[in-house]
């Protein structure tokens, strides 16, 4: 059966990064009929949009989608995307990998990150010169499928539990709805889970990561938190993620566009090709997903590696070693 994968690499390193990801899965020969679209800030200066209508109908439509990064508009991009397939989860794993030297070495999280609500829901004001507002949304029904997955994906894999990280000590109404509907839907279905305020997580995961396991937490602090963890692993370099909805679901990783760096061809793959690993997962190819972490970790372990992580190597240095290792 063919799957029909929407590939919008964006701007900046994500021009560099997304192809060095579809060699790999074009190295794999699953039946993938690649289909390119624009979005970001070059499309937008072209055009006046930074996501044209037919992108946004083509990752709605896709099988699944690889996403890069985009710009100054990442947020009129990727926002949108994400709804584009419903995805009402952001799955980001925080995994240190023999051989790269991470701050916290034991490091292994994952993110299960509320994506449709918080203050990305909200709408922002400039009451008067000196006053703005948000208003941050929280609903029963985001958290529960939240929750519901969350129960799901602990059941099917080696996990005790999960913790709930929230704000609710503050953010009484909107983080005590989010952590009390969580907590309820994990005891129906006898899940385990322990609730950490996030200030406290934000220290707690830095002294000692192997405390946490999946992490539960609304859209803005899995954002920030995700990115905390990218520090502790080795970079932003290392973080996959996928966007996960009822049908669709949409790859790319935790990075931005890496302005500082773009260009050069030395941005590390490894974030975009462990997210094509995902989505290889997402649609049932399991062992060509195994066959990519697999050459992924032997890479970083023994080489070659990009700047970011010591090395001297190129983003194509890194891509051919990786499919070499398929
Ligand atoms: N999903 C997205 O599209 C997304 C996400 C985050 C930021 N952004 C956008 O990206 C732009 C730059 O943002 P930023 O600098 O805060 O974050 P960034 O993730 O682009 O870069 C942060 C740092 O990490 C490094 N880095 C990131 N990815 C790397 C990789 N694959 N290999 C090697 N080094 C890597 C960069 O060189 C930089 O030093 C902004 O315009 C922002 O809006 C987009
Ligand atoms: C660019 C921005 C909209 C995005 C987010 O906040 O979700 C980014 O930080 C991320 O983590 O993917």
């Amino acid at each position: 059966m063919t799957h029909e994968i929407a590939v919008i690499p964006g701007d900046g390193i994500g021009q560099e990064v997304t192809p060095a990801a579809v060699e790999v899965l074009e190295a794999l020969e699953p039946d993938f009929e690649f289909v390119e679209a624009e979005a970001g800030d070059a499309v937008k200066d072209e055009t006046g949009e930074a996501l044209p209508q037919e992108t946004y109908d083509l990752a709605a439509a896709a099988d699944a989608t690889l996403f890069g990064a985009a710009g100054d508009t990442a947020a009129d991009v990727i926002l949108p995307l994400r709804e584009a397939v419903d995805s009402f989860v952001n799955v980001r794993p925080a995994k240190a990998y023999p051989g790269i030297d991470a701050v916290r070495p034991e490091t292994d999280l994952i993110f299960l990150r509320e994506n449709t609500e918080g203050v990305y829901a909200g709408h922002e004001d400039r009451l008067t010169q000196d006053v703005s507002t948000l208003t941050r949304v929280v609903t029963e029904s985001a958290s529960e499928r939240l929750a519901e997955f969350a129960c799901d994906y602990v059941a099917g894999d080696d996990h005790d539990g999960f913790s709930i990280v929230h704000k609710a000590n503050v953010m009484r109404e909107t983080d005590g709805l989010f952590r009390d509907t969580v907590k309820g839907v994990a005891d129906e279905n006898g899940v385990e889970t322990d609730q950490v305020l996030m200030d406290a997580f934000a220290t707690r995961v830095c002294l000692d990561p192997e405390q946490f396991d999946v992490v539960v937490c609304p859209n803005l602090a899995g954002d920030v938190l995700s990115d905390l963890a990218a520090g502790l692993v080795g970079g932003l370099g290392l973080l996959p993620s996928a966007n996960i909805g009822p049908d669709r679901a949409l790859f790319e990783p935790v990075h931005g566009t890496a302005p500082d760096i773009a260009g050069e061809g030395v941005a590390n793959p490894a974030a975009t090709i462990i997210s094509a690993a995902m989505l290889l997962e997402y649609l049932g190819y399991d062992d060509e997903s195994d066959r990519v972490h697999t050459a992924v970790e032997a890479t970083l372990e023994d080489g070659p590696r990009t700047p970011d992580l010591g090395g001297d190597a190129s983003t194509e240095d890194v891509t051919a070693a990786i499919i070499d290792r398929l």
